[in-house]
């Protein structure tokens, strides 16, 4: 199997970039690499999933930014993991294979969400069906019921799911219920699977519970500080790690009131960085120059513990 080293810490959850007429921006992404490492202090993304609207681009144009990100992360970033959930079977397959051929250190797969598993059984069949594409990558299943309405519980999911899929590697779990995520971890005795939280503002919880790491779109432009907080809560200095939550809460708080989703994550990735990620693919439609204000001021007056 393709491992270094179990999969901890911070993964950013990557943006699309788009050029204003709405194409996928190639070229921005050597960039973009280059930014996550050294200005965020993130070594690990996770390509074309809900942030990447990787359910919004064509296959051919999931392929080309899998490649992309691989080729500009060779020796620079740690773990490329590609989502390849689809709604058609032989699509996610296609894109499996692919990613394994490209040699993509994980692949991760959503539930299906038009027509829906019903039970864990249907949806462990289906994950099956991708995961033995791609034989020797490490399997992640992307849990994530606010958007795709599966709610089958993650901890009913994996019961033997070992013995069906043998590269089944950990879940991404972007759910609330931190009862199914401390079910999940308690059951991982062996600590062979990994646990990668998805709910940014509230990570602090995940980590309490044993969460190994987290997948997430803030971490793109607020990965230093995020790792500040995994610092502190690992020497353990929890009043320091309750702090740094509580600003990224400060501001997250404030942007969901204004409405808060992939295109805003787009404009403020865009203003803190300098890296144009572009417009949104509709049904998406581009945040407001007063969103963007607002967000921008917001996150400017934070003042963070280590003096920034
Ligand atoms: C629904 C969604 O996009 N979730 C992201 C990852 O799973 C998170 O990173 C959120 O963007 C973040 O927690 C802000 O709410
Ligand atoms: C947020 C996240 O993990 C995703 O974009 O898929």
């Amino acid at each position: 199997m393709k491992r270094m080293k179990k999969l901890q810490g911070l993964v950013a959850a990557t943006i699309t970039p788009m050029t204003p007429d709405g194409q996928i921006n190639l070229p921005v992404i050597r960039q973009y690499v280059d930014y996550l490492i050294k200005e965020q202090n993130v070594k690990n993304v996770f390509v074309n999933g809900t942030t990447g609207e990787g359910l919004s681009l064509s296959i051919q144009e999931r392929k080309q930014l899998a490649e992309e990100w691989m080729c500009q992360g060779k020796d620079k970033l740690d773990h490329v993991i590609i989502h390849v959930g689809a709604l058609s079977l032989p699509e996610s397959q296609e894109l499996a294979r692919h990613a394994a051929a490209i040699g993509a250190n994980g692949i991760a797969v959503i539930a299906p969400f038009f027509f829906k598993p019903t039970n864990k059984d249907e949806l462990v069949a289906f994950l099956q069906k991708v995961a033995a594409e791609a034989p020797a990558v490490p399997f992640y299943y992307y849990h994530i019921p606010p958007l795709t309405g599966v709610k089958i519980r993650v901890e009913e999911l994996l019961e033997g799911i070992k013995t069906r899929i043998p590269t089944f590697q950990g879940v991404k779990f972007s759910d609330t219920d931190l009862l199914d995520l401390a079910q999940c971890i308690s059951k991982n005795e062996t600590e062979q699977l990994e646990f990668l939280y998805g709910v940014d503002e509230q990570l602090l919880g995940a980590l309490a519970i044993g969460a190994d790491g987290a997948v997430g779109s803030t971490y793109n432009y607020l990965g230093r500080k995020t790792n500040l907080m995994l610092q502190a809560f690992a020497k353990p200095d929890l009043a320091l790690a309750q702090k740094y939550q509580f600003l990224t809460g400060e501001f997250l708080n404030f942007v969901i009131k204004l409405g808060f989703g992939v295109a805003q994550t787009k404009a403020v990735m865009t203003f803190v960085s300098g890296i144009p990620m572009g417009p949104p693919r509709l049904p998406l439609v581009d945040a407001s120059e007063e969103f963007i204000i607002k967000a921008k001021a917001k996150l400017d007056s934070i003042v963070w513990p280590d003096g920034d």
